[in-house]
């Protein structure tokens, strides 16, 4: 007689939460602000890629200006300098196409949560593909990638801003549509963000960041003529302090929002613009600056380089 036996011992899965095992299984990534202490960062050496920008195809590339290739590296590396001093690590994108001139504005090509990144898919057709090696360069990290905007979505990473672990905000516009949107609110809603600030992103402009950024926990800079008033409300309604930056010239020419924080109140931020610097000292943050005039000819700075991959946790109020 075949006796099929049970075997003795049973097989059952681990309740364990994806986060409780992260550290053990992936690594130690994790972000929920713009201002938790930072210790990792991912950014792209400008290659081959911004060799050939000239004063005839720049604007091909949504570049403000030809861009001198090794001025801006040098730039760039004095911000990776300033990162490293502060014991934060910097990463690079492997393989990256040479020919996406663009793809130095990691920022825009993905966004890191609590549980891991969402790879994004970038607006423009100048671009799009920018993401394929971001992905493979997290994967390489073990960075777990827990989205890839994908059907007839479009979403940039700088079209979100983390306020703290329960509140997002994300601005649809030229670079998010609505379709990009929910698949980013989806996967914000499955870990946990209860409150998901929707907002209108208005016409000139292309991303959150250019008109709004935080500067310590609930403290949050912004160009009051842009931040639609049902955002300011909300936001203030959940104890957030708005400042107000009013020097548009500083703001347009000088990206002196565009700057990022290394701990609450301590920021880095593009040389050249003595109102900001004044308006944030006034309110206690410390100002470092950085020479970042070559890399701003492709129309982006500090902020738009850096993807962040582990910051400290910012708990709400
Ligand atoms: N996060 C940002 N603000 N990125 C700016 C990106 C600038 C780039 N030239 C583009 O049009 O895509």
């Amino acid at each position: 007689m075949n006796k099929v036996k049970v075997q003795g011992e049973r097989w059952f899965p681990s309740e364990n939460s994806f986060s409780d095992e992260l550290k053990d299984l992936w690594g130690d990534w994790y972000c929920d602000s713009e201002v938790g202490k930072l210790r990792s960062v991912l950014m792209h050496r400008p290659g081959k890629e911004v060799e050939g920008i000239t004063e005839h195809n720049f604007s091909e590339y949504r570049f403000r200006a030809p861009m001198n290739p090794e001025r801006a590296r040098y730039q760039q590396e004095a911000l990776a300098d300033v990162y490293r001093n502060h014991g934060i690590d910097v990463h690079y994108v492997q393989n990256q196409r040479v020919d996406r001139p663009n793809a130095m504005f990691m920022r825009d090509l993905m966004l890191m949560t609590p549980e891991g990144a969402i790879v994004c898919r970038p607006a423009i057709p100048a671009r799009r593909g920018e993401e394929r090696a971001v992905a493979a360069t997290l994967a390489s990290l073990g960075v777990p990638i827990i989205k890839t905007i994908n059907g007839d979505g479009y979403f940039e990473g700088a079209s979100a801003m983390w306020i703290n672990r329960e509140t997002v905000i994300i601005g649809t516009g030229s670079r998010t549509n609505d379709s990009g949107a929910r698949q980013v609110e989806a996967e914000l809603q499955n870990i946990g963000v209860k409150n998901i600030i929707r907002t209108e992103i208005p016409y000139g402009s292309i991303h959150l960041d250019g008109y709004m950024n935080m500067v310590g926990e609930n403290k949050l800079l912004v160009f009051p003529w842009h931040v639609g008033y049902d955002c300011a409300k909300k936001l203030m309604d959940l104890g957030i302090e708005l400042i107000e930056l009013h020097d548009i010239e500083e703001l347009k020419q000088g990206m002196s929002m565009n700057f990022v924080a290394l701990e609450p109140g301590k920021v880095v931020t593009p040389a050249g613009s003595p109102n900001t610097k004044a308006l944030l000292e006034s309110h206690g943050v410390e100002v470092l600056e950085v020479e970042m005039d070559e890399v701003m000819n492709g129309w982006g700075a500090i902020h738009c380089m850096t993807a962040f991959l582990k910051r400290d946790p910012v708990l709400p109020k």
